[in-house]
């Protein structure tokens, strides 16, 4: 791969030269096959005269024709990475519009086909669409860069007892037929699709959860503090602007913990805790209703200007809901995240620790990391109290969202932002205090830790060092293990024990006796369950390996299954056998997932 295009180096697209603003869908969605079978109308503006061709990106799509209906001659079609449709010479500015007639394959990279066995209900196929980073050109031949952004409607004819969502608006149901429209431009990234047997609860005025039946009720009850979060969400960053906010709760193959498809985020189930403890998920969805989805970054080298952002607004969502000292505790327990992730899975790519990365050579999902959210919101954290704490800067950040809205920006235009805002205000003296190129080109953990407020986690960091340091018939003594701490602690405090460098006696009746103490067997919170079976591969305790597996099965969540994965590579003993269960079960993963865990597990 070179360095494609001046714009966005992970697609062909040319969007300085011409871009999209509306595309019509018509989709058949064949379960048999596995393929989408239709067409896209795409209403182009040429931004130059003379173009000579369109350049689309695509992924394992079969186009069956190709159609210019502004005039002009057929144009051919060199299929490959792109998607080539030549122009007649003396192709003006202005609008084209063209017809491409495709279907899917039935391996697309962004769709995944579940039978009815692998649903909850047993009886009805599902499918499902995750198009972040670049997996939109596996669905739709299309400008596959969020440089460009385009309204959509889509016409989808699907077995008639089946519910279809996309993100949009419903616009029209009928019998085996629903009728979508998004009116917002979007990028690419966020077209998003699912048929299944969906049922609905309300959670507020304009905000639905989706799930099927056996587990719908059980959404509604974790979720209903999103009409909160969302009122909370547009008082920090201006109106709501996608009119319907809804959930749809996924099958467990579904690879992140949520995403932000406009109208219709999609969650994990494994967010389901039974105490609405994992819930700060869906404030960071909602938040990407500005961050992300309203200001877009313009490639994923800036990638965290969607998700540093989003970060830094769903902490200020919990803020508000749960306190200032909760707001601090979540800031540095993704610390503790981003230690671990710096610590191993990037340990042999360092440059992909720096907050803007180089793509030019690299895949977005190769580079995707816990670094854009985790340092890119500890550096707004860090401007915020440069800048005179939230007072100063939440103005701030809402005149950026209002200015930025319906574009795509790169970092630079996030600094002019913030000199433009500040330079006529007696703050003027703190933009020559920032370190851009500290903070944005260095590698490695934030070049400064913000004075957050410790008094929660000094309790998660005084349990880490008791229990590495002390024996069990020393734990087993001590008064301190014995004080409640909240799940959030519990969680914490478990992510920094795996970091510790040393853990005393780490063996079975240590475990037991962490188990004992937390009440780890009863608890189904997946944060928890990760995190122990973490500590029982690094305890070595081969006897719960089923069980360690059985948990890398319940869910394909990269987050939780990727670590699994690449600690069990590093146990000899037990690495056949998770290759073995990798074999077993990648039928069922997402591309992106089981690529991923290939290379967790060496095998690629
Ligand atoms: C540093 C540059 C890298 C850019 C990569 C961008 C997207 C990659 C990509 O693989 C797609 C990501 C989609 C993410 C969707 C949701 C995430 O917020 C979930 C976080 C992890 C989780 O909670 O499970
Ligand atoms: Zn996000």
């Amino acid at each position: 791969m070179g360095r494609l295009g001046v714009v966005d180096p992970s697609s062909y697209s040319q969007p300085d030269l011409i871009t999209t603003e509306h595309s019509a869908l018509n989709w058949k969605v064949d379960f048999g096959a596995t393929k989408i079978q239709g067409s896209v109308l795409h209403r182009f503006k040429v931004l130059t005269a003379n173009l000579d061709k369109i350049l689309l990106d695509v992924r394992d799509i079969n186009v069956t024709n190709a159609t210019l209906l502004a005039g002009g001659t057929m144009p051919s079609m060199i299929l490959g990475q792109k998607l080539t449709l030549e122009l007649p010479s003396g192709t003006a500015k202005g609008s084209l519009n063209v017809r491409i007639d495709y279907e899917t394959s039935s391996s697309a990279s962004g769709l995944q086909w579940l039978n009815p066995t692998q649903t909850l209900g047993k009886e009805h196929p599902y499918m499902f669409s995750q198009c972040q980073a670049i997996h939109a050109r596996s669905v739709i031949p299309c400008q596959d860069t969020p440089a460009v952004k385009f309204t959509y409607d889509a016409t989808v004819e699907h077995p008639s007892e089946l519910t279809a969502l996309m993100s949009a608006l419903i616009d029209k149901k009928e019998p085996g037929k629903t009728l979508f429209k998004q009116e917002v431009p979007i990028p690419a990234y966020l077209v998003a699709i699912a048929i299944g047997k969906l049922v609905s609860r309300p959670l507020g005025e304009n905000s639905s959860v989706w799930a099927e039946e056996a587990i719908v009720d059980a959404c509604a009850e974790e979720f209903s503090e999103t009409a909160t979060m969302l009122k909370t969400a547009s008082e920090l960053c201006g109106p709501y602007v996608w009119k319907q906010y809804d959930l749809l709760v996924m099958p467990p193959s579904f690879p992140f913990g949520g995403m932000e498809n406009p109208c219709l985020t999609f969650v994990t189930p494994t967010l389901l805790a039974g105490d609405k403890s994992l819930a700060d998920v869906v404030a960071h969805e909602i938040a990407h209703s500005w961050t992300g989805n309203l200001v877009t970054n313009k490639n994923f080298e800036h990638f965290w200007l969607n998700e540093g952002f989003t970060v830094f607004v769903e902490s200020k969502i919990v803020g508000r809901m749960q306190g200032a000292k909760e707001l601090d505790f979540k800031m540095l327990s993704n610390l503790t995240d981003l230690q671990e992730c710096i610590r191993t899975q990037l340990n042999k790519t360092p440059e992909l620790t720096k907050l803007v990365v180089d793509l030019s050579n690299c895949g977005p999902d190769d580079a995707f990391s816990s670094v854009p959210y985790i340092k890119g919101s500890t550096f707004l954290r860090y401007l915020e109290d440069l800048f005179g704490g939230p007072t100063v800067f939440e103005p701030f950040l809402r005149d950026y969202l209002k200015k930025y809205a319906y574009k795509s920006i790169e970092t630079k235009d996030f600094q002019s932002a913030l000199y433009d805002y500040f330079i006529d205000t007696d703050k003027k003296d703190k933009l020559s205090a920032v370190d851009w190129d500290l903070w944005l080109k260095s590698e490695g953990m934030p070049p400064v830790i913000p004075n957050f407020d410790e008094s929660l986690a000094n309790v998660t960091k005084e349990l880490a060092s008791l229990w590495s340091s002390k024996s069990v018939a020393e734990l087993a003594d001590s008064a301190e293990i014995k004080k409640t701490i909240s799940i959030h602690q519990l969680i914490d405090f478990l992510g920094k024990l795996i970091e510790s460098k040393d853990i005393v006696d780490l063996n079975e009746s240590k475990i037991n006796l962490l188990e004992s103490t937390y009440n780890l067997k009863s608890s189904k919170n997946a944060e928890v369950r990760f995190r122990l079976n973490r500590l029982i591969i690094r305890a070595r305790l081969i006897k719960r390996l089923d069980e360690i597996l059985e948990f890398a099965n319940s869910n394909f969540r990269m987050k939780f299954c990727r670590p699994i994965y690449r600690d069990l590579a590093g146990w000899p003993e037990a690495k056949p056998a998770a290759i073995r269960n990798f074999a077993n079960v990648k039928d069922q993963m997402m591309a992106v997932c089981s690529h991923a865990i290939e290379k967790d597990l060496g095998l690629k």
